[in-house]
């Protein structure tokens, strides 16, 4: 592993009974990022952040954070900062009680940094958690996730529950926070739209495996959206490029493609178009989904 990796997985896997969560995982992602993990439901992304922050015990390869266990022990954990699901807090407790009560938990807690961005975005640090409303109490748990100063920080879909303006703050307080502390990100979340805006790099996962992972500009400029005459398709393809999606009509061909490398000149009567996230992201779970249903009982077969 090199210095500039803050996450790396390899050949990482989890069951439960003869379910695969997680299988075959293996990525790299490089210190300073915003990362976006993607996924349909089940696709298996809170077992990986749950492996990734030491909740879970993996059952094939392995998961370093910063080059160490996250189960090895407190020093490993101090470098971790996980806001769970459902920004789970004792909700009985107020804002104002919950970072004091980080300082007694935690080795570094930076007390100060909660406070003053609580009150930069008028949170009521008096009044209990259970009584804040659901944006607010996500920037809760997030002050006290940064308070922690960690160098990784692992989000499982902080923004699912939030109306659109709650989510754009939220992801606003983060993007700052994050550049302000150099702290990586992993984010996983169902809104496309919030994470193109706010990731540089993105990891598809589906059925337990990962589809696609990477820095979201390369992964950009290396696909295209293909548009021309159906029954030119084949020549025009000619084992160039790899096709990831493919929808037809009659007469019309539009395909997401993989580039070889520098974009080829193209046959005539098609043309091309650059693609944005969500293509990709869709692209990918949709030629995952097919390939994997031809797969599943794998485990079974075993
Ligand atoms: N404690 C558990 N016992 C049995 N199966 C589990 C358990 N936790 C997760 N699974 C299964 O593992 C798979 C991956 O679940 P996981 O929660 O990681 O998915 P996810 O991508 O986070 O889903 P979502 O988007 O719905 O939160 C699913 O098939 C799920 O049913």
């Amino acid at each position: 592993m090199t210095d500039d990796t803050a996450l790396q997985v390899a050949g990482l896997g989890k069951r439960y009974g003869r379910t695969w969560a997680l299988r075959d995982c293996s990525l790299r992602l490089p210190i300073g990022r915003i990362a976006a993990l993607v996924g349909p439901n089940g696709a298996g992304k809170t077992t990986l952040l749950h492996l990734a922050v030491g909740l879970l015990r993996p059952d094939e390869g392995e998961a370093r954070v910063f080059g160490r266990d996250p189960r090895a022990g407190r020093e490993a954990l101090a470098d971790i900062g996980f806001v769970a699901q459902d920004t789970p807090l004792y909700r009985d407790f107020s804002a104002a009680e919950l970072v004091k009560l980080g300082g007694k938990l935690n080795r570094t807690w930076d007390a100060a940094l909660a406070h003053e961005r609580l009150s930069r975005l008028d949170i009521p640090t008096g009044r209990a958690v259970g009584k804040l409303s659901g944006g607010q109490r996500a920037q809760v748990a997030l002050a006290l996730a940064l308070a922690k100063r960690p160098r990784l920080l692992l989000l499982d879909e902080p923004i699912a529950s939030l109306d659109p303006l709650a989510r754009h703050e939220f992801m606003q307080t983060l993007m700052g926070a994050v550049s302000e502390t150099d702290t990586t990100v992993l984010l996983s979340s169902h809104l496309l739209a919030d994470l193109e805006r706010a990731c540089d790099f993105l990891i598809v996962l589906q059925k337990a495996h990962v589809q696609l992972s990477g820095d979201v500009d390369d992964l950009l400029a290396r696909h295209r959206t293909l548009i021309g005459p159906r029954e030119s398709e084949a020549s025009a393809l000619a084992g160039t490029f790899a096709v990831i999606r493919a929808s037809r009509t009659d007469r019309q061909s539009t395909l997401l493609v993989r580039l070889p490398g520098a974009m080829p000149a193209l046959a005539e009567g098609w043309r091309a178009q650059d693609v944005n996230l969500e293509d990709l992201v869709l692209a990918y779970l949709t030629a995952g989904s097919e390939a994997r249903t031809q797969t599943q009982g794998e485990l079974a077969a075993k």
